[in-house]
C-alpha cells in the first residue's frame, strides 16, 4: 500500500478504555464545519484538474454486485490501470495515471489478479461483508483465503452491535484477530457509519479500531442507507489526527458509498487537506471507494480539456 520504507504501519497499543467512554462530538459544530468546508473552498481551472487527477489516483475503483463476472472485473482492472482516455492523458501532459486499487468481492479476487499482473493493489471485501455477520472462525478464514488468492488490501466489516451495545473490548478483540489474520496486508476497517446513529458512536469505533491496529478506517459498505458524509468523515479524520498526535501512527481513511459526483470527491479531498494536510492526500493514506465516481471526473476533465461536456454514456463504464 505505500512505497515509502520509512511507513510507520500502524500496530495495536491496547484499548484505553477511559479514554474511548469520555469522546464526546457536539453534533451542531460537526454540520456547521461540514458546511462551511463545502462552501469556503472551491477550485477551479487547471487547479481542478490536477485536484480531480488526485482523486483519481486515490479512487478504490468498486464492483461489488452479486452479478459480477470475470468479464466485468477484467473490464473495472483495465479501466483502473488506464483511468483516463488517451487524447485527454495526452492533453494533460500525462504519461502515467492510475486508480489507487480495485475492490471486488473474494471471488473476483483471481480474475483481478490475472490482468493486473501485480500491477495495481487488490482490495477484498472480508468477514462476511456488507453484514457481518458469521461465526469468528468464518470470517478469520475469509480473509486468509483472500490474503492467500492475492488480496493485499482487506476490508472488513466490524459487528454493528458491538458499538450499539458499547462492548468496545469485543470490538478491540475482533480488529486485532482481523488484522493479525491479515499478515502484510493492510486492513481497511468499515465502521458502516449509517448503523451507528450517533456521531459519537463513529468516533468510539474509530479510536478502538485504530487502537487495535487498522491501517485504515472506511465509512460504509456501500450498501447502509445513508453510507459516507462529510459530517461523519470531520468525526472521523479528527479521530485519526489526534490519534497520531497520541501514538505517531498515520492511520488512513477511506470515504466509500455514494461518492459518484467530481464535486464530492472534491469535498473529501477538502476535509482531507483541512483537517489532516497535504501528507494524507496521498494513496496511502486516502482512498475513495467508489463504482462510479471515475465516470463523472472523466466527463469534467473533458470539459476541462475540450470546453464542452459529452453524454456520460459516452465514457467507458467499468
Ligand atoms: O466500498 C465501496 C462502495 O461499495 C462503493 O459504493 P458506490 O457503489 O455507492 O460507489
Amino acid at each position: 500500500m505505500t512505497q515509502n520504507p520509512d511507513f510507520k504501519r500502524n500496530t495495536a497499543v491496547g484499548l484505553d478504555l477511559g479514554w474511548v467512554n469520555h469522546l464526546k462530538v457536539n453534533r451542531n459544530a460537526a454540520d456547521r464545519r461540514a458546511a462551511s468546508l463545502a462552501a469556503r473552498r472551491t477550485v477551479k481551472k487547471e487547479y481542478q484538474a490536477a485536484w480531480l487527477i488526485k482523486a483519481v489516483q486515490c479512487i478504490d475503483l468498486t464492483t461489488l454486485a452479486g452479478d459480477d463476472t470475470p468479464g466485468r472485473v477484467e473490464r473495472l482492472c483495465k479501466k483502473a490501470m488506464r483511468p483516463l482516455r488517451a487524447d485527454l492523458m495526452q492533453a494533460l501532459g500525462l504519461s502515467n495515471l492510475s486508480t489507487g486499487a480495485v475492490c471486488v468481492y473474494h471471488e473476483m479476487i483471481q480474475p483481478a489478479a490475472q490482468v493486473l499482473q501485480g500491477r495495481l493493489p487488490i482490495a477484498a471485501v472480508s468477514t462476511a461483508f456488507p453484514a457481518g455477520l458469521s461465526s469468528m472462525e468464518t470470517k478469520l478464514r475469509e480473509i486468509e483465503l483472500s490474503v492467500a488468492a492475492g488480496a493485499t488490501e482487506i476490508d472488513i466489516v466490524i459487528t454493528r452491535q458491538h458499538v450499539l451495545t458499547g462492548n468496545w473490548q469485543a470490538l478491540y478483540d475482533e480488529m486485532v484477530a482481523y488484522r493479525q489474520a491479515c499478515g502484510e496486508a493492510h486492513v481497511k476497517a468499515i465502521l458502516a457509519t449509517g448503523d451507528l446513529i450517533t456521531l459519537e458512536n463513529v468516533a468510539k469505533a474509530s479510536w478502538v479500531c485504530m487502537m487495535a491496529g487498522a491501517d485504515f478506517i472506511k465509512t460504509s459498505t456501500g450498501k447502509e442507507g445513508v453510507n459516507a458524509t462529510i459530517p461523519v468523515s470531520l468525526v472521523m479524520v479528527r479521530a485519526i489526527r489526534e490519534y497520531y498526535e497520541q501514538t505517531g501512527f498515520m492511520v488512513g481513511y477511506k470515504p466509500a458509498g455514494g461518492v459518484s459526483t467530481a464535486k464530492s470527491a472534491l469535498q473529501y479531498l477538502t476535509v482531507m487537506k483541512e483537517e489532516l494536510g497535504n501528507e494524507w492526500l496521498e494513496p496511502h493514506l486516502f482512498r475513495i471507494g467508489a463504482s462510479s465516481l471515475l465516470t463523472d471526473i472523466e466527463r469534467q476533465i473533458e470539459h476541462f480539456v475540450t470546453g464542452s461536456y459529452s453524454a456520460a454514456h459516452r465514457h467507458a463504464q467499468p
